[in-house]
């Protein structure tokens, strides 16, 4: 089938790339004309692993294309993919302007009847306000269906591959089997309900992952309190399959392009309905309490952090992407830099793009040894493979005794024992305690 797809960010390319990848032609349209430059010579403008490989595959054997002219993208096309950003706005709500201004792009610019899939997160309504813009603005029939992504970054591909499900929402049963169709040969089983309840499936199922993460961060701090160990209370948990294994991990919360907007969107879709939604409510709290426990903990031990040399190790919201949107990274630097901490960063991939959100105050190092050459202090935000890997030897070799405080539960007892310092991680006291009686 001929698709194009508009926007070709993380969400965008992905799909494009994926679509080409069974055989579609596919057209990747992007008003960023710097970002279709780079994708024209088969550069991928943001890490995901896996990428770049498919993406030139598909660009020789001519099933994919980049543009930014939206004549190009609507000529001869059968279905349409709307990927662009739904950020959140400062009251909390979703800003729609970009998904409205590919509309207006594409009503103006199509011919022929076209289905319209929108795959960007969207308040429960807006598919419909959307296929009414159509409706007042195109000279030819639209039908909007609802595609909701539940990729993730940093296994994006493989998530499109090999996802759980595929929802479809549909007012018209043709543009479903449509949307069907194009996805017959991901193989993956798919979902068909009407437009209003797929744009809730999407919300649901982000703040639901979210509300997980809260939970089990609270029951960390509890924790903490009553010398148990959240890593045990999680796996003993995780073994029921009601509750399940997954997103029972305790850290420094939750970050990203999504939860932390979506949360919100869907607390203001409630409060705009003029219903109270305290849970939603107190998983946000908890989240944004939950990203500067290191800091607590750090305070807790040293009073101030003035003046104190911190290493922070990891920026990107989570491994394997570059993204630093509503990274955990960003508040705790801005505490330090008011703290007077001198603070060294690092991250293996995300340091160009942590340069436009961290505070200006921070040293960027090249490497980890460089970074805790010196530190006193050192924070693990992300655990990345590498910085897993390599630090406590770093330590080892540095000589300097440091008290890490580790905010994704990275190393066991085991692990530690033979490095000479102070560690401190989330909701499990019994182990900073072994610690400690190993080095007084
Ligand atoms: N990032 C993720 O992991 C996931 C994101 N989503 C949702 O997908 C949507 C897109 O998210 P991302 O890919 O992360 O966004 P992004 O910000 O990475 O990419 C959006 C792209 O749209 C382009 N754009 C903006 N206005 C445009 C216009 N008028 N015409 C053409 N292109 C335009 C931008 O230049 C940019 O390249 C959002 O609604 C998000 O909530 C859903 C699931 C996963
Ligand atoms: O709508 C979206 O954008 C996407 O949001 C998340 O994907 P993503 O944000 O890429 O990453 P996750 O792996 O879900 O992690 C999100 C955050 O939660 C944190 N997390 C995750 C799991 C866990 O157990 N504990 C925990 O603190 C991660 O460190 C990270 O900061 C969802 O998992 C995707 O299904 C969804 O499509």
């Amino acid at each position: 089938m001929n698709i194009s797809v508009v926007g070709t960010g993380y969400v965008g390319l992905v799909t494009g790339v994926s679509l080409s990848e069974i055989g579609h032609h596919v057209t990747c349209l992007d008003i960023d004309k710097e970002k279709v430059a780079k994708l024209l010579r088969g550069e991928s403008p943001i890490y995901e692993p896996g990428i770049e490989e498919m993406m030139r595959q598909n660009i020789e054997n001519g099933h994919l294309h980049f543009t930014s002219d939206y004549k190009e993208a609507c000529e001869k096309v059968e279905a349409l993919y709307i990927a662009v950003g739904t950020p959140e706005k400062e009251d909390g709500t979703a800003d729609l302007r970009f998904v409205e201004a590919v509309v207006q792009s594409v009503a103006s610019n199509i011919k022929a009847p076209l289905t319209v899939i929108t795959k960007s997160t969207v308040p429960v309504g807006t598919n419909d306000k959307i296929q009414a813009l159509f409706y007042e603005q195109a000279e030819v029939p639209v039908h909007v269906v609802s595609n909701p992504e539940f990729l993730r970054e940093g296994s994006a591909i493989h998530d499109t591959f090999y996802g759980d499900r595929i929802i479809i929402g549909a007012d018209n049963e043709e543009a479903g089997d449509v949307v069907a169709l194009i996805n017959k040969a991901f193989g993956i089983p798919i979902f068909r309900t009407d437009c209003r309840s797929a744009e809730m499936i999407k919300y649901a199922s982000n703040a639901f992952l979210a509300t997980k993460i809260s939970y089990i961060n609270e029951i960390s701090n509890l924790c903490e309190f009553t010398n148990a160990n959240v890593e045990d209370v999680a796996k003993g948990m995780g073994m029921d399959k009601r509750i399940g294994a997954n997103f029972l991990n305790a850290g420094i919360g939750y970050g990203g392009s999504c939860f932390p907007k979506d949360t919100s969107a869907l607390l203001r879709q409630a409060e705009n309905q003029g219903m109270a939604f305290p849970l939603m409510n107190s998983i946000i709290t908890t989240n944004a309490m939950q990203q500067l426990k290191l800091i607590d903990k750090a305070e807790a031990r040293f009073g101030s952090l003035k003046d104190k040399k911190v290493a922070v190790l990891g920026l990107a919201f989570k491994p394997n992407t570059d993204d630093m949107r509503a990274a955990p990274s960003i508040p705790v630097t801005e505490r330090l830099v008011l703290d007077g901490a001198t603070v060294n960063v690092y991250d293996p991939i995300a340091m160009d793009a942590a340069k436009n959100v961290l505070p200006k105050a921070i040293t960027y190092t090249n490497t980890m040894k460089e970074c805790i050459e010196n530190a006193e202090i050192i924070f693990i935000l992300t655990e990345w493979k590498d910085i897993v890997a390599d630090l406590l030897p770093l330590i080892k070799e540095n000589g300097k005794r440091v008290a890490l405080f580790d905010g994704r539960n990275c190393y066991g007892y085991q692990e530690l024992k033979d490095v000479d310092m102070e560690y401190y991680s989330i909701g499990r006291p019994g182990l900073t305690a072994k610690l400690e009686t190993v080095h007084q």
